[in-house]
């Protein structure tokens, strides 16, 4: 579905990510994880048209998306969120998520100025797309609130309604629990899981790795840039690479003893239910 070869960004003399061939599987939850600074996030904003590859291309379906701008890759049905909560926090939450659909309508100044048929038309669409993304968020009850007057969490779910809003095909949630508590995790992470069964193509980067390692049926690990492994959540856990990345001495002492501490967790926790991913 979206397909990726030998992609690449240089800033500078700095490599940010290099040399990246692969795929997204439609249907399938793929996380991308990686030690700070790997390039993640460089990552997704290649894929979402915010940076222009240096070296590579992307596609989409039959279509040669490379160098696309966000708006295109957006109407193509390519929709992102950020690490730090993008919302606008004076408007409501359903102002919010009307925003996001109206990326996807053609309405433009002149007819929302005349009130033309067209915007009326498209004014109706994108209410209800709105309140239906707000509704696939859990979100329809707050739906007249101030964003900025939410938890961190139902933050979060707006930032996740405003690209469902967009009508996409494939969601790239950028670190969609960081700074959430563990309870507020869980819930996220069903939601998702709800959005990926209703069809839509997730991919997340993530560094909560027990969110990870529940959520993900595949798994694409950066390294300085370079892809370092894939498979299933069990493969990549065990794959001495991606234990060296991590454990090795690139990652933030702190990091690196939440990550051990994950990962043991989460080898007893797969072999406990049979390694169901494997
Ligand atoms: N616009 C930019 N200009 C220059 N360097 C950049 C730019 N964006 C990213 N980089 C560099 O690319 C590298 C990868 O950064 P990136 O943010 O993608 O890593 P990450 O894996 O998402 O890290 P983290 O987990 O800490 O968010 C870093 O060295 C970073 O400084």
């Amino acid at each position: 579905m979206l397909a990726f070869e030998d992609l690449g960004i240089r800033f500078g003399g700095n490599q940010a990510v290099q040399g990246v061939t692969g795929r997204i599987e439609p249907g399938v939850i793929t996380a991308i994880i990686g030690p700070n600074g790997a390039g993640k996030s460089t990552f997704f904003n290649l894929l979402s048209g915010f940076y222009k590859p240096t070296s590579g291309r992307i596609r989409f379906g039959e279509q040669d998306i490379t160098g696309w701008p966000t708006h295109r890759v957006v109407a193509q049905g390519v929709a992102r969120t950020f690490q730090t909560t993008t919302i606008y926090k004076e408007l409501s939450v359903l102002e919010n998520a009307l925003l996001g659909h109206r990326v996807r309508t053609r309405a433009g100044l002149w007819d929302a100025l005349l009130g033309s048929g067209r915007e009326r038309r498209e004014s109706r669409a994108s209410l209800e797309a709105a309140h239906a993304a707000l509704a696939r968020v859990g979100l329809e009850g707050q739906a007249h609130l101030p964003a900025g007057s939410l938890t961190q969490e139902a933050q979060k779910r707006v930032s996740i309604a405003l690209a469902l809003a967009t009508g996409p095909k494939v969601l790239l949630l950028d670190e969609p629990a960081a700074g959430i508590n563990p309870e507020e995790t869980v819930n996220l992470t069903r939601t998702i899981r709800e959005l990926a069964a209703s069809g839509l193509t997730v991919v997340l980067i993530e560094h909560k790795m027990s969110m990870v390692m529940t959520l993900a049926d595949h798994i694409m690990v950066l390294h300085h840039g370079q892809k370092i492994a894939e498979g299933s959540p069990a493969e990549v856990s065990r794959d001495p690479a991606v234990i060296e990345a991590y454990l090795g001495g690139h990652a933030a002492p702190h990091i690196r003893d939440e990550l051990r501490a994950d990962l043991v967790q989460d080898a007893a926790a797969l072999q406990g239910r049979g390694a169901p991913h494997e």
